[in-house]
């Protein structure tokens, strides 16, 4: 599918733990090729919506399209094959493995099985191995990683690590990516290289969906923004409405939405 349908869309999406709707009726379209922004006050419900749209939850009502396609409850594994993909604002690397083993350990979308590829599957096996690690090799590059390849993941810096998960994701070929937080936490000068590396694929098309409490990334690199405040969407536009928008200050605030 594309052409003009948003890449992804939600249907009166929602999630309650026990009494508390924590994702309440959200219906909204993220268009492709956008560097769409999800802001909103602490306990919003941002986490809890990207982990609906990622499968990491199953929503209790409500559904998710993706690239035209019903993902409802679709596991992450699936959707990582599907082409959608997330990161997390904790990054959680195999410590004790390479950061190349890490981008190795993705999984390759499978190839039809059948009788005479068993026989030649060594062979296919290795074949495929060498493609996947330049595959590897050529994402690392990108993410200003490759010095790196041999270092053990839990030996490189925080900010390494941020571009170490945006480099896993890259394994799947994703044509979006939720990224909660990609600043947080973040030495400035990867910062720069971070968001650097994320404009240069959405130039060539990959939609991101960003989680940012970071005004002033919202601001810079986000368009079009979405708040959330108690699990609702209270706005959706761009970042200079959402700036001048004094329903939205007053959800920051914690005085309530309209
Ligand atoms: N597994 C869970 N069980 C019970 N309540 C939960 C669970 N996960 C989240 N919540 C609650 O749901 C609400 C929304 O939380 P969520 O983490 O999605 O908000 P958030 O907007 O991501 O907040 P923050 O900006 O602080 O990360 C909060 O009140 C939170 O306490």
């Amino acid at each position: 599918m594309s052409g003009g349908h948003p890449i992804l869309s939600t249907r009166d999406l929602s999630c309650s733990f026990g009494a508390l709707r924590a994702v309440d009726g959200v219906s909204l379209d993220i268009e492709r090729g956008t560097m769409t922004g999800l802001i909103g006050p602490n306990g919003a419900g941002k986490t809890t919506f990207f982990n609906l749209l990622a499968g990491a939850l199953k929503p209790t009502g409500g559904s998710v399209h993706f690239d035209g396609q019903d993902v409802t409850g679709m596991s992450p594994d699936r959707l990582f094959h599907l082409g959608l993909t997330r990161t997390f604002q904790i990054p959680r690397p195999f410590c004790r493995l390479s950061v190349l083993e890490n981008l190795l350990l993705t999984p390759p979308r499978q190839s039809g099985e059948t009788i005479t590829g068993a026989v030649f599957r060594r062979g296919r096996m290795r074949a495929e191995e060498r493609k996947m690690r330049e595959k590897a090799m050529g994402i690392l590059d990108f993410m200003t990683l490759a010095d790196l390849a041999d270092h053990p993941a839990g030996k490189i810096s925080g900010g390494q690590t941020k571009l170490l998960e945006l480099a896993r994701a890259l394994m799947g070929d994703p044509a979006l990516i939720l990224l909660d937080e990609p600043a947080a936490g973040v030495n400035p000068s990867l910062t720069n290289i971070l968001i650097d590396r994320i404009e240069a694929l959405n130039r060539q098309g990959l939609t991101f969906f960003i989680i940012e409490h970071d005004m002033d990334f919202v601001m810079r690199h986000c368009a079009p923004v979405i708040a959330l405040a108690e699990g609702r969407v209270v706005f959706h536009g761009s970042a200079e409405e959402a700036q001048a928008d004094e329903g939205l200050l007053d959800a920051y605030l914690g005085t309530g939405v309209a």
